[in-house]
Order: structure tokens, then C-alpha cells, then sequence
């Protein structure tokens, strides 16, 4: 376990660039494994993640190739009928462990998924179902899953109220499947800017997903797919760290390459940044945010931009006044526990949080006293709460290489904006508190 400490900052104006987004490159990395011909993505993120995404795709027959570092081929599955059991392990990431249950679901062999303990726990049900009516033998509701296909398509209800990954994963199997698939869905979609994405990246590819109704979905089967190069837009959640690093600072940020076309939700945090206060330039494809002296809470409802709750919740704790953030019960079904784990690990600093199954009510101002705060294992939570450190210097975070799984060079980042961190060596730790 890594154990990090920030030390001290000297932010000043930073420009950052950030790496590729893992949300496009987990789309098309499927969308390639399943297109007819070879697809060349270009500045592919380089984390945990997307690494296993290329491995599981390459196990169930597509050929994949590293260029470069940030380029990779990929040759689409030519043969769905694989010898043997393939066995995949999709490590810590949800959005791949629902995808490519999906797509594994093409092959007439028989596929077992697995993943790392935390991901083992998140929800599968809603898949593993949808893909029993659509004709796959699949046993278990969580992973591992083992399943055998074809995915013969038909019509299906899919419950999309904790995970839009879900829908994302059958809407880009089903291009693939033997007959067309229609899907019915079941209650709210959470997440639904993610559905924008998939869609979009599946046109990219040529195929096409009609829209029956507000709650129905037409894929043809066998659809013809194809891009033969690509260029991952940069992530736009993990720019949303470096923003609030600037108004923590007191200091100004500017992005190069932001990708402002995203329809993914947190693409407009920015426009929340400027709700409390802070101050938004968008140019030709830079972002520059600035602090203005003073940030102001604000009542916000991110069902649409589950991913940088964390980041929020850690500016609310600086500004005056209160921060309310709504319709985000499925935080609950995160890497941790994106509500309760993020608060519990707050409330440590002193700070003054409120909960419930779907808000986060963050009083901003208090004294905070630097302590040791748990990753919990959730990437996104490390890379938030070091953030602390830039006001209150000295904050230990735990379970620090969690940020593996979609920034490893999160720490370097930090040190070349000008904050100092340091490892820490988590046996002095247990002296300093004690234990
Ligand atoms: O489709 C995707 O790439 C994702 C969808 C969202 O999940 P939910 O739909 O489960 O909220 C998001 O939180 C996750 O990080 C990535
Ligand atoms: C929730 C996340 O990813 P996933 O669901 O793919 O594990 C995330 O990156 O914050």
C-alpha cells in the first residue's frame, strides 16, 4: 500500500494537458475488438484500466498491437469461437467488467469474468439478466460470471436506475447480435450523458442505434462497423482535480485541448466553478478557470456528472456557506461507496457533512485539522482529497496507488503544478497516531 503526504504548494497559473480519456478509449477498444478491419486509436490513456480493457478484448480473438506509447492497434474479432474457456480478468474497472460481459456474449465458446475483489462486489444483475433473455447461458449474478453465447437479441427490460453502464454495454453488443435487439428501459437511467457517449462513439464507428421512444431503443444485429483511426479527446474528469487545484491556490488554471464537444455531464463542471464564483474562459479549446477572491456555495444536481462529485464535495469545504448536491444515489455503487465513504473520510478533518441515500450537504468554512484520510481504494476519492492538502499542508492519504487505476501519473502532475508530496513510509505513520 502507498501511502502519500502533501507537504506544501507554490501554484501559480499552471497549464496542464490532460491524457487521453478513459471513458472514450473503454468504448472504442469495444467497438474496435468488434469492427470489421483494424482501428489505430491515438493518444490512448495509459492506466490500469484501459490496460485491461486491451487485454480482455485481445483474449476474446481481437488482435492488438502497441505502435507507441500512446498507440495502440486494434484488428477486430475475426473468429467469435475461441478454443477452449477464455478466462478475463477486467481488475477494478466497472465499465469494462459490464462491457465486455456484453461482448463476450458474441462468442459460441464459453467465457468466464472475473475481477478484483472490490469489483466483484459492484452490481451485475441487470446485465447478467438481459443477457439470459437474450438467448446467452449465463450463471451467476455477480462476477465472476461464466457465459456462453451467442447473443441471439430479442426484446428486453433492462432496469438502468444504478448503472447506465448497463444500457452502454448491450447497446454495443447487440450490433454484433445474430437478430435486432430492443430494449425496454426500466425506471430512470442515471448517468444518461454516458449513453450519449457510447452513441456517439458507436456512430464514429458507422453503426447505428434508433431511438423508438424515450424509453425504447432499436440495435440492428450484424451491423458492419468500422474507423479505421481515431483520436482520444482528453479526459475531461480528470481535469476537473487541476480546476479546484487552482481555486484552493488562489491561482488561475489553463487546459489545453479540452474537450468542450463531450456530451459526457462533468464535461460542464466548469459552469458550476462559475456558479460559486470562480471565473470560466473557454477559447478555441482551452479552459482557463480562475479564483476571484471569493467561491460561494451552491445547490447542484449531478446525476449527471457522478464522477466529480468527490472533487466538488472537496472545494465546498473551502468556500462560504453551504453546498447541496442531489440525485446521486448511485455514488453508492462506485469503486467505494461514493457517499458515505467520502463523507465518513471527511468528517475526520473536522469537517461539517450530511448525507443521505441520494445528497451530500457540505457547510463550507470550518476549522479543519490535517489528519490521515483512507483512499478506500477509490481512485477518484485519493486524487480528491490531496487536493486538501493545498489549504491544509500536511494531510496523509492511504491507499494512495489507487489513482492506478485511471491517472497513475497523478502525483507527478501535482508535483509539476508546484505541490510538494511526499511518500510516507506507513509503519512512522502508526507511531505518529498511536497504533
Ligand atoms: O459508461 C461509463 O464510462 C461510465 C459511466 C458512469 O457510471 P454509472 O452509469 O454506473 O453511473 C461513470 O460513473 C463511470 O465512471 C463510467
Ligand atoms: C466509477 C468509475 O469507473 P468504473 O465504473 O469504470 O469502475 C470511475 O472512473 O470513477
Amino acid at each position: 500500500m502507498t501511502t502519500k503526504k502533501i507537504v506544501s504548494h507554490h501554484i501559480v497559473d499552471p497549464e496542464v494537458v490532460m491524457p487521453g480519456s478513459k471513458y472514450l478509449a473503454n468504448r472504442y477498444i469495444a467497438l474496435a475488438a468488434i469492427a470489421n478491419g483494424e482501428t489505430v486509436l491515438r493518444n490512448l490513456p495509459q492506466n490500469d484500466d484501459i490496460e485491461a480493457a486491451l487485454d480482455a478484448v485481445g483474449k476474446l480473438g481481437a488482435t492488438v498491437r502497441h505502435l507507441s506509447e500512446k498507440e495502440v492497434s486494434i484488428r477486430g474479432i475475426r473468429e467469435y469461437k475461441q478454443q477452449g474457456t477464455v478466462k478475463l480478468n477486467c481488475r477494478d474497472s466497472g465499465t469494462l467488467s459490464r462491457f465486455v460481459t456484453a461482448l463476450a456474449s458474441n462468442l459460441e465458446s464459453e467465457t468466464v469474468i472475473d475481477a478484483s475483489k472490490q469489483m466483484r462486489q459492484r452490481p451485475m444483475a441487470e446485465v447478467a439478466q438481459s443477457l439470459r433473455d437474450l438467448g446467452v447461458e449465463v450463471s451467476g449474478n455477480n462476477l465472476p460470471i461464466k457465459l456462453k453465447g451467442p447473443l441471439r437479441g430479442g426484446t428486453i427490460s433492462l432496469d438502468t436506475s444504478r448503472s447506465s453502464q448497463y444500457l452502454s454495454a448491450l447497446l454495443i453488443a447487440s450490433l454484433k447480435a445474430k437478430s435486432d435487439t430492443r430494449i425496454k428501459l426500466v425506471g430512470k437511467t442515471v448517468s444518461s450523458s454516458y449513453v450519449e457517449l457510447t452513441k456517439e462513439a458507436i456512430k464514429k464507428f458507422g453503426g447505428r442505434v434508433e431511438d423508438i421512444s424515450s424509453s425504447e431503443l432499436l440495435v440492428k444485429g450484424e451491423q458492419y462497423l468500422s474507423a479505421p483511426n481515431i483520436d482520444v479527446a482528453g479526459d475531461v474528469v480528470s481535469s476537473s482535480y487541476f480546476m479546484v487545484a487552482a481555486l484552493l491556490g488562489k491561482t488561475s488554471v489553463t487546459i489545453r485541448g479540452f474537450d468542450f464537444n463531450s456530451p459526457q455531464g462533468e464535461s460542464l463542471f466548469y459552469g458550476i466553478l462559475s456558479k460559486m464564483g470562480a471565473e470560466v474562459e473557454c477559447q478555441a479549446g482551452t479552459l482557463k478557470v480562475s479564483y476571484t477572491g471569493s467561491l460561494r456555495g451552491t445547490e447542484v444536481d449531478m446525476g449527471n456528472m457522478p464522477d466529480v462529485v468527490p472533487t466538488l464535495v472537496v472545494l465546498a469545504l473551502f468556500v462560504e456557506g453551504i453546498t447541496h448536491i442531489t440525485n446521486i444515489a448511485h455514488l453508492a455503487f462506485k469503486e467505494s461507496n461514493r457517499i458515505v465513504d467520502l463523507c465518513e473520510q471527511l468528517n475526520k478533518l473536522g469537517a461539517e457533512i450530511t448525507y443521505s441515500k441520494d445528497s451530500i450537504t457540505v457547510t463550507g468554512g470550518q476549522n479543519l485539522q490535517a489528519t490521515t484520510l483512507s483512499s478506500c481504494h477509490d481512485h477518484r476519492l485519493a486524487m480528491s482529497f490531496a487536493l486538501i492538502g493545498i489549504r491544509i499542508p500536511g494531510i496523509v492519504i492511504e491507499d494512495a496507488q489507487a489513482v492506478e487505476k485511471s491517472f497513475p501519473l497523478y502525483w507527478d502532475y501535482l508535483e509539476k503544478i508546484g505541490i510538494e508530496v511526499a511518500d510516507v513510509n506507513s509503519q512512522l505513520i502508526g507511531v505518529q497516531n498511536g497504533g
